[in-house]
């Protein structure tokens, strides 16, 4: 039996043809994955079969039945469930009042079903706002099977979640297609395709690039994604792919080179030091200033060194530079617990860890969105621990946040203003008037630069895609001028792997122009591939920063990512 059948659907958005005339077919008892690179339409059918946009023209059976629905309530009473991408909780209320929103009968009866069937349980009495995003988005996926679909909608689900709500959700997948429902999962983690995928059907600028497909493997799914091979990718994105370390070392790609020379490219990362890429940053060659041309890594003089967060500097690393970013004692609440942390110009230090353990927080530190109760954060020796955003941006500090749909821009405003938030000034005549034809201009260069498909300069940031939203932040923070350190949240998170591949050699350049460099990641793969030392959060606390050259770095990371490695010195 066909779940959902779509034929022919078209949605345009002014001239930009959002769907072009797709199809696809869903067959009830499957996970059929739907793929595609930034901006490629999957959005926006997953909308319009949750009845949330309308179609221009086509159609659509669902379970044999003609189905057209006009606004989300139609979808639902259709059994039609959906999670977005965004999140649609009130951050105000409790998870409990969330779920009381839904108007169910016999809610406290379906919440016990849910936590016995699949062993999904939320946090009742926590306001949605406070909880952690892989937290936040547990209670959309519970208030989505609350309403027990025969057709769930999945929008990129899995970014925001640990690697074992991962597994419990594709797992809740599978037991859905196993009792005769249909799901449909959006997902830019192939690894995920592989697992729990039945079939998947590739979009690629609004059309089907393939339908119905059952090779699921990177080598047939990439180049339909992207229009370029595998092994084009460099390995480093195994993680973020989701796809075992190896599959990536087959198609003998390039190696994590921290610079594009083709001296520093190697083979896979795996746990075995021969495996190894080379040498990231022992050799001057690779630590060059190679300043580049390009705008975003304009900034002071830099030394150039890989720096040390401190205590464990391993043989054979050149002499640590001078930290140029110094968190000291920080203490948030019982989130963050007297947390130091050193970082020198040119160095990429990672923080791992399991998300809700401190990360968040000591992001929105260094952001400004939180005071810490105790401790000092300074740039280059200037004091910005109670500073306002516009001094830490003219301090040089860039902060990708991990939630940049609500903390990194402002949707209601146009791309070129988002792109130029808090250099606004640069593009002042006689002090006051704005010149946007010469912001739009310049906005239109980085467009381009950063391969962000936008209608232009001039549409609202809402009319972009979520990963080219985030393109949008990631450029303005890289193109600051000057830009001394940069802390990035989760940098890759709802990146079409093409992107990611981009974004990934972007901070590599940033770190070899001198930048200091901080970036918390969920993707354990991608932290030990991009950084020279990788610290863990744990309970609100650092680890002492483990050098990424160590062969038993990965190990190492993961069990103090449990805490595991506590229960073995005891
Ligand atoms: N409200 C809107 N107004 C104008 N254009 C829009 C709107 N919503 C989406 N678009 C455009 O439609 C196209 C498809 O967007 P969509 O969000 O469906 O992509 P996607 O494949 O989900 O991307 P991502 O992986 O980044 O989430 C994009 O070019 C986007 O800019």
């Amino acid at each position: 039996m066909t779940a959902l059948e779509i034929t022919g659907l078209t949605k345009a958005y002014g001239a930009v043809r959002a769907l072009d005339g797709v199809d696809l077919s869903v067959a009830a008892g499957t996970v059929h994955c739907v793929l595609g690179e930034n901006g490629a339409g999957k959005s926006t059918l997953c909308h319009a079969v949750g009845g949330s946009v309308a179609v221009s023209s086509g159609s659509m059976r669902l379970f044999g039945t003609p189905y057209a629905p006009r606004r989300p309530k139609d979808a639902l009473d259709a059994g039609v469930a959906m999670v977005h991408q965004h999140f649609s909780l009130v951050p105000t209320l409790t998870v409990g009042e969330n779920l009381r929103l839904l108007r169910l009968r016999d809610l406290p009866a379906r919440l016990a079903w849910l936590g016995d069937e699949f062993g999904l349980t939320v946090p009742s009495g926590s306001r949605a706002g406070d909880l952690p995003v892989g937290a936040r988005q547990r209670v959309e996926i519970v208030k989505a099977l609350l309403r027990d679909p025969r057709l769930l909608i999945l929008d990129e689900p899995t970014g925001v979640l640990a690697p074992a709500e991962v597994d419990a959700l594709l797992g809740t997948c599978r037991k859905l297609a196993d009792a005769g429902r249909a799901v449909v999962l959006v997902t830019h983690k192939l690894g995920e395709v592989s697992r729990v995928a039945d079939a998947a059907t590739v979009l690629r600028g609004g059309r089907v690039a393939g339908a119905g497909l059952t090779d699921l493997s990177p080598s047939v799914l990439v180049p339909l994604m992207i229009g370029r091979p595998a092994d084009s990718l460099a390995p480093a994105l195994a993680g973020t792919l989701g796809v075992p370390a190896a599959d990536a070392a087959r198609t003998g790609s390039p190696g994590p080179a921290r610079t594009q020379s083709p001296e520093n490219r190697g083979p896979a990362r795996t746990q075995s030091p021969e495996n190894r890429g080379p040498a990231r940053t022992q050799s001057p060659e690779n630590r060059g200033p190679a300043r580049t041309q390009s705008p975003e890594n304009r900034g002071p003089a830099r030394t150039g060194s890989t720096g040390s967060t401190g205590s464990t500097g391993s043989p054979g690393r050149p002499h640590p530079g001078e930290p140029v970013l110094r968190m000291r004692d920080i203490s948030v609440g019982r989130h963050l617990d007297r947390v130091s942390l050193d970082v020198a110009p040119g160095e990429i230090v990672g923080v791992a860890g399991v998300e809700g353990n401190g990360q968040t927080e000591l992001i929105h530190v260094l952001s400004g969105a939180l005071s810490p109760d105790t401790g000092t954060v300074t740039l280059a020796g200037t004091d910005l621990t109670r500073a306002t955003p516009a001094r830490r941006t003219a301090a040089g500090l860039g902060v990708i946040p991990e939630d940049r749909h609500h903390e990194g821009c402002v949707p209601a405003l146009d791309v070129a203003t988002n792109l130029y938030l808090g250099r606004l000034r640069e593009f002042r005549r006689f002090r006051v008037l704005l010149d946007r034809r010469r912001m739009r201009r310049a906005a239109t260069a980085t467009i381009t630069r950063h391969r962000i498909s936008a209608p232009g300069p001039a549409a609202p940031m809402s009319a972009l895609s979520g990963g080219n939203q985030q393109k949008v932040v990631l450029a303005r923070e890289l193109a600051l001028d000057p830009l001394v350190c940069l802390a990035a949240a989760q940098p890759t998170r709802g990146l079409d792997v093409g992107a990611v591949d981009a974004v990934l050699a972007r901070i590599r350049a940033a770190a070899a122009s001198g930048v200091a460099v901080l970036v918390v990641s969920s993707e354990l793969g991608e932290l030990l591939a991009l950084c020279d030392r990788v610290v863990v959060a744990y309970r609100g606390t650092l680890s002492a920063p483990i050098d990424t050259s160590d062969p038993d770095a990965h190990d190492r990371v993961a069990h103090l990512m449990l805490g595991t490695d506590r229960e073995a010195a005891a």
